[in-house]
């Protein structure tokens, strides 16, 4: 085997790297390619073999309060994973992890008062507990967001105690419920060492759901709902419907950990459920690292751990932990996960779409028409849009430039179905998109890119224009939970058009690039690309060439002629008048929320209304590079 550091010549590997184990030759065949894709293909076999050990250990001489710790620290490890969930990808500060967790102690240990041992029956008791509870709290979750939702929650904790009374009859209020003990399995009893054995593939099966879920299309749509709900519905994705999805099941964890922590105690007491209690579970989800499904059992191991650190000088452990708290939040972004991930991504330049065979040609963008007829909106007393107008024909790129102020995003905006408009129509090859939400109209063919580049944090560029293809296809949680076959076709697919899209663009050498660390010229693109990738019948296409350089521009230029080659209908809201007028084949002007002026990009160049309201006062600016004649 030869070393050397030469670009990696294997075939399939992206090559850009220059993998120190490849042997350059016809046929080579490169480690560092063998590896990732292994890593990427195989990478539950870290987390089985793990699972094996864990169960082994007894066997292997661990003694009781060792195995006891364990529990706890799996039990803490399921409620952490359900506020990563809701928390660390989705973004939503919802903390009700405690209220769920004591609905499954609580729910599990009155039906052990009625005289139902069995395991199964009390965890499905809890999941169902903690589902509706879940689904009762998390209603607010609908209109609230950020810091009130996570008041809201906090709140429930405090109620705890009170409902509890409310219910002393069932739950006998503040002395709580004895005699948790001799659960059973199949009608046997379990003993302490083969309850240790159902904790660990209870919560394995729960860790293998969670995993299969984060990493799916639902996954990644919570991470996009994360970076902005605009960027969500954009493409395509029902963001209250998610929301309030993400929540729901996110209680269910807590719930089945309430089970399997009341029949490790024997007893259910409400100073069980505290607000400290939700404090330490933040805490262990900063530190493990709250967007990552292993972070919850490095959080919990390190809570454990901790207590029992601290219990000799117990005054001083939050402090001690605090401290840790801070240091990790602040020297680790990401958590200790998120540390253990940066390492192996150096190791393995891992990408799930990084193994893409044959890709494909992406060789045609079918474009509608998009038909804009009096459009109207009011903002308070504000009239934005006067009757807008716009039409934009496939195999087009149809400009659309007006001064500040002058409407155009509100336009874009009422055809992505983010403003609602008062009064007026807009269609795509005859199909009304007012009144649809921004998903639908997303559904119905719409894409389109923002001002500020909307790419989120930890996508690799292949992963961003993946992302596209959301608006075609559903998002199915549960095929990809089970891993079903239509799951991995449609994984395939999106993995395939992502590479052509990339392809067509001439991007296919950062596919595997960190796409936030891209240079914003190339983080623009890729959102075009994105765009692309999911073939809409219209692109919208907002100001792209914001603060672009020349190379960059050129590029986008490029790209943009591709596209509209290809067939696609392309709208370009755009400051850039030089640029405009270089590439569109029609322009709109827009003046105080009505046309001004619709023609070819020569006729706009000369028109005196153009240059009295518009051109002219950007002669300062750019009419010089634009050539424009200002009479
Ligand atoms: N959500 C809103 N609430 C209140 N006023 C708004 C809202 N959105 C836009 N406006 C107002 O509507 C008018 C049109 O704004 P819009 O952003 O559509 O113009 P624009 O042509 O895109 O401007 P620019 O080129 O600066 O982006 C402006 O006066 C703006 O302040």
């Amino acid at each position: 085997m030869v070393r050397g550091d030469h670009l990696c010549p294997a075939a399939g590997c992206p090559g850009h790297q220059a993998h120190r184990f490849a042997r350059p030759g016809p046929n080579t065949r490169c480690l560092g390619n063998t590896m990732r894709t292994f890593l990427t293909r195989r990478s539950w076999i870290f987390p089985l073999l793990f699972l094996v050990v864990l169960l082994i250990l007894p066997g292997a001489g661990m003694g009781v309060r060792t195995s006891q710790q364990v529990i706890l620290i799996v039990v803490y490890a399921l409620i952490v994973s359900g506020l990563n969930l809701s928390w660390g990808y989705a973004g939503e500060l919802a903390l009700g992890q405690v209220p769920f967790f004591a609905a499954g102690a609580y729910a599990t240990a009155i039906t052990r008062m009625h005289g139902h041992a069995d395991l199964l029956l009390a965890l499905a008791v809890s999941l169902a507990t903690a589902g509706l509870l879940g689904f009762i709290t998390g209603l607010p979750a609908f209109r609230l967001k950020g810091w009130p939702l996570a008041l809201s929650s906090f709140f429930l904790v405090l109620l705890i105690p009170n409902i509890l009374m409310i219910f002393e009859g069932q739950t006998r209020g503040l002395r709580g419920i004895v005699g948790v003990v001799g659960p059973t399995l199949f009608g046997q009893r379990i003993g302490r060492a083969d309850y240790y054995s159902v904790v660990i593939v209870v919560a394995a099966v729960w860790f293998a759901v969670l995993r299969n879920l984060v990493r799916s299309r639902y996954g990644t749509a919570l991470r996009l709902m994360k970076q902005s709900n605009q960027l969500a519905e954009s493409l395509g994705v029902n963001v209250t419907a998610l929301r309030f999805s993400t929540y729901v099941v996110a209680a269910l964890p807590a719930g089945m950990a309430g089970t399997l922590f009341a029949y490790y105690l024997g007893v259910v007491v409400p100073t069980s459920f505290t607000l400290t209690l939700l404090v330490t579970f933040v805490a262990a989800s900063v530190v493990g690292g709250s967007r990552s499904v292993w972070g919850a059992l490095v959080g919990a191991l390190l809570l454990v751990a901790g207590q029992q650190a601290t219990a000799n000088f117990e005054q001083y452990s939050l402090i001690a932990y605090g401290i840790f708290l801070i240091l990790v939040g602040t020297v680790f972004k990401g958590g200790l996960a998120g540390l253990a991930n940066r390492l192996l991504r150096r190791v393995s330049v891992a990408g799930s779409h990084a193994t893409v065979e044959s890709p494909g040609e992406l060789t045609a963008i079918p474009g509608r028409r998009l038909v804009a007829q009096d459009v109207r909106k009011t903002f308070g007393g504000l009239q934005a849009l006067r009757g807008a107008e716009l039409v934009a024909e496939p195999g087009q790129i149809t400009a659309l430039i007006g001064a500040n102020g002058a409407g155009k995003t509100t336009l874009l905006n009422s055809i992505s179905g983010f403003v609602v408009p008062d009064r007026g129509s807009i269609t795509l090859d005859g199909v009304e998109l007012v009144g649809r939400r921004g998903s639908r109209v997303a559904r119905a063919g719409v894409g389109r890119t923002f001002q500020t580049p909307q790419i989120p944090e930890g996508f690799t560029a292949a992963e961003v224009v993946a992302s596209g293809r959301f608006r075609v296809g559903r998002l199915r949680p549960v095929a990809a939970i089970l891993r079903l076959k239509v799951y991995r076709r449609q994984h395939r697919q999106d993995a395939r058009a992502a590479a052509a899209a990339l392809r067509f663009a001439g991007l296919e050498a950062i596919s595997d690039s960190q796409a936030t660390s891209l240079p914003l010229g190339t983080r623009r693109l890729l959102e075009v690309v994105r765009c692309v990738a999911g073939s809409p019948g219209v692109l919208l296409l907002d100001e792209p060439a914001a603060g672009l350089d020349d190379d960059a521009l050129v590029a986008l230029k490029a790209l943009l002629l591709r596209a509209r080659d290809a067939g696609a209908t392309i709208v370009l809201v755009e400051h850039n008048v030089p640029f405009v007028l270089d590439i569109s084949d029609r322009v709109w002007v827009m003046d105080l929320g009505r046309p001004l002026v619709d023609g070819t990009p020569e006729q706009v160049r000369t028109d005196p209304a153009v240059i009295a309201t518009y051109l002219g006062r950007r002669r300062g600016l750019d009419a010089d590079a634009a050539g424009i004649t200002v009479e």
